[in-house]
């Protein structure tokens, strides 16, 4: 951080292009350019910024706890940074991609940040069931799992989601289709409007479909919600295939046990890992349910390939 003279704290709380908006302490708001060429600010950014006319622009950007991003063979997208919990909300229908959930929980754990997955649409009786017992590998090894019924059950899904996320700072990913919009809209009844003034504030009144957004739970601005598109094609790449393993909660146990240290877990004799694979429904807690390592498999095989 350089020019320290006259710079003022802030918070990005939406970024767009190369302009970003940053919230003072006293809670106003004030768009702000990059210094460089690139805007190389992410919501949940912590900076120091300067005034420049009615405007700012970014003077540093304070060191990252961590930045949740995904990353193909193309390009890398930021979603956030500073997060103390990854929120994947998904719902009884439409049928989820355990492989997306997956992807979404290794690039949490690839951060350091904890993962939380919400189950929607309890209502609907049969799907919601077929769906939890999807996710019961995923309870076993250790992940909170929340039923919810958001479009009924309001206040009751309300101060229960807030019990995990009171007075931290939580990223909301999830499929189309699942209630992302109608979780917003519970915990921040104002994000309609609000989203409408911040795409006004970086597009100069043009209304675009909105990026990256940070949303204030509670008037003490002490719970942070981020809003953000991007739920598909959730890339891997900058994880190391070697570590992939130690990334899934299922299998890192077992990987001590392979007879080879730098074992693959997909042909080794002496295979910790391969050796705990299940047939049993709901992989009890210290098993690899069959679908988990299909998975690990066909994104072993994804980080292989070589890249141009
Ligand atoms: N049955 C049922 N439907 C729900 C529930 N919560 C939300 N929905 C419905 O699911 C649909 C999708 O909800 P949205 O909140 O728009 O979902 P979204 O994830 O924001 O979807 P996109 O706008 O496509 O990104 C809407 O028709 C909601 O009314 C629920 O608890 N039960
Ligand atoms: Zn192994």
């Amino acid at each position: 951080m350089a020019d320290t003279e006259s710079t003022k704290p802030g918070l990005v709380v939406a970024a767009h292009g190369r302009h970003c908006l940053v919230e003072s302490p006293d809670g106003s708001r004030t768009r702000c350019h990059a210094k460089g060429k690139k805007n190389e600010t992410v919501v949940g950014d912590r900076v120091l910024w300067r005034a420049s006319g009615d405007e700012g622009v970014i003077a540093g950007v304070q060191e990252r706890r961590n930045l949740f991003y995904r990353q193909d063979e193309i390009r890398t997208k930021s979603f956030a940074a500073n997060l103390d919990r990854v929120l994947v909300l998904i719902a009884a229908e439409p049928e989820f991609s355990e492989m997306q959930l997956a992807r979404a929980l290794i690039a949490a754990e690839a951060e350091g940040i904890e993962p939380l997955i919400a189950l929607n649409k309890s209502d609907l009786v049969e799907p919601f069931e077929r769906a939890w017992a999807r996710l019961l590998p995923y309870q076993h090894m250790g992940y909170g799992v929340l039923p919810l019924s958001l479009r009924l059950s309001k206040d009751v899904d309300r101060e229960h989601l807030l019990q995990h996320l009171r007075g931290k700072t939580t990223l909301v990913l999830g499929p189309s289709g699942a209630g992302k919009s109608t979780l917003i809209n519970l915990l921040v009844p104002q994000a309609q409007a609000l989203t409408g003034e911040i795409s006004q504030a970086l597009n100069s009144g043009k209304h675009t479909t909105t990026a990256t957004t940070w949303y204030w739970v509670d008037a003490e601005r002490t719970t942070g919600l981020i809003d953000s598109p991007g739920f598909q094609e959730f890339g891997l790449h900058h994880v190391d295939r070697m570590q992939l393993a130690a990334l899934m909660p299922d299998f890192k146990p077992h990987v001590a046990d392979c007879k080879f240290y730098n074992c693959t877990h997909l042909h080794e004799p002496g295979c910790g890992v391969m050796a705990n694979v299940t047939d049993l429904p709901g992989a009890p807690a210290g098993k690899i349910e069959p679908s988990r390592y299909r998975i690990y498999r066909t994104l072993f095989e994804e980080l292989s390939q070589t890249r141009y």
